[in-house]
């Protein structure tokens, strides 16, 4: 039986291009899901192998969304991501002007990037969110009324979408920033990671101990003493009441690199709770430099040499 990979849908959201990446889905089966609550939920409940969702962007920062829902809840990991330069294009049924364009709808991440383009040649429109810039094209298509009872007049999505769903495009390449990238991630059940590449990230959350002056540092420091480079941190709510918060951390290298694998011990001591959710091979191949003195061996003579002091 081939394996069953979750995606955000319906079919042709810019998340399904990034699924059919994966070297690892290759084969597989896709399943959309409505959210991406609903994607990783069926990770969770075991109803499929994994689930590829959307986790940061060039322009947006991070998708909230996903990172919530790998922060809270069962633990899950992600085993591999994809970078994948997206493209957004106006989309209505076939007959509309643009001049006659009032009412948008489309994901918030793709808002987010189209605002300056909107802003500029549709002054007067409104735009509405979506689960997904599929599910708004496909709306647009069949007409379905939005939350106010009434029915968008274009949405913005890929371009496979307009060809999936029957819609004009309208004006393509609407992106404020034509080189934007969104970050997708393969999200399986935990298990033991995949062996280092040499060009590896590798992501945590950190949940502070108690408020205090500096706690953040601390965390920072455990990464800065060892030469682990962050390439991304974000504070997000843990859902535990006002002014509670984590920090979802993603640093350069693997749990196997000593340095990694030194921080994340350091971790472990001042803060109250670190989730690891998974090391992976990064998707731009980029092998960073290993400081002097915090290379494998350099861990190893140091703990050799502690050890015969100790005697
Ligand atoms: O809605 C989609 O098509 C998605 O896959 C989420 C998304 C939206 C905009 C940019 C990248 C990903």
């Amino acid at each position: 039986m081939t394996d069953r990979y979750a995606y955000l849908g319906p079919e042709a959201t810019f998340t399904e291009a990034a699924a059919l990446r994966f070297p690892a889905l290759a084969g597989a089966t896709l399943e959309p899901s409505p959210t991406v609550h609903a994607a990783i939920a069926a990770v969770r409940a075991g109803d499929v192998t994994g689930a590829v969702v959307p986790v940061e962007n060039s322009v947006e920062g991070s998708v909230n969304a996903t990172l919530d829902e790998l922060i809270r809840g069962e633990p899950l990991a992600i085993a591999a991501e994809v970078l994948l330069p997206v493209t957004f294009t106006l989309l209505a049924r076939p007959g509309t002007d643009l001049a006659d364009v009032r009412r948008i709808v489309t994901h918030p991440v793709a808002e987010a990037q189209c605002r300056a383009w909107v802003m500029a040649k549709l002054p007067d429109a409104v735009i509405a969110m979506g689960p997904s810039t599929a599910a708004a094209a496909a709306s647009v298509a069949n007409r379905t009324p939005g939350s106010d009872g009434t029915v968008y007049d274009a949405a913005i999505a890929a371009p496979l979408a307009g060809e999936r769903y029957g819609l004009d495009a309208l004006a393509v390449d609407i992106g404020d920033d034509s080189d934007a990238v969104t970050r997708f991630v393969l999200v399986l059940p935990p298990g033991k990671p995949s062996r280092p590449t040499g060009s590896d990230k590798t992501t945590l959350v950190a949940f502070i101990r108690d408020d205090h002056p500096g706690a953040l540092l601390e965390i920072l420091e455990q990464f800065s003493a060892r030469g682990v480079n962050l390439t991304r941190i974000e504070s997000r709510p843990t859902g535990n009441g006002m002014g509670r918060y984590c920090f979802a951390i993603d640093v350069e290298g693997h749990v196997a690199d000593a340095r990694v694998g030194e921080a994340m011990m350091g971790l472990r001591r001042v803060c109250a709770n670190v989730r690891f959710l998974g090391s992976y091979a990064r998707a731009d191949g980029v092998r960073p430099p290993v400081l002097p003195g915090t290379a494998n061996g350099d861990f190893a003579d140091a703990a050799t040499w502690l050890e015969q002091l100790r005697g």
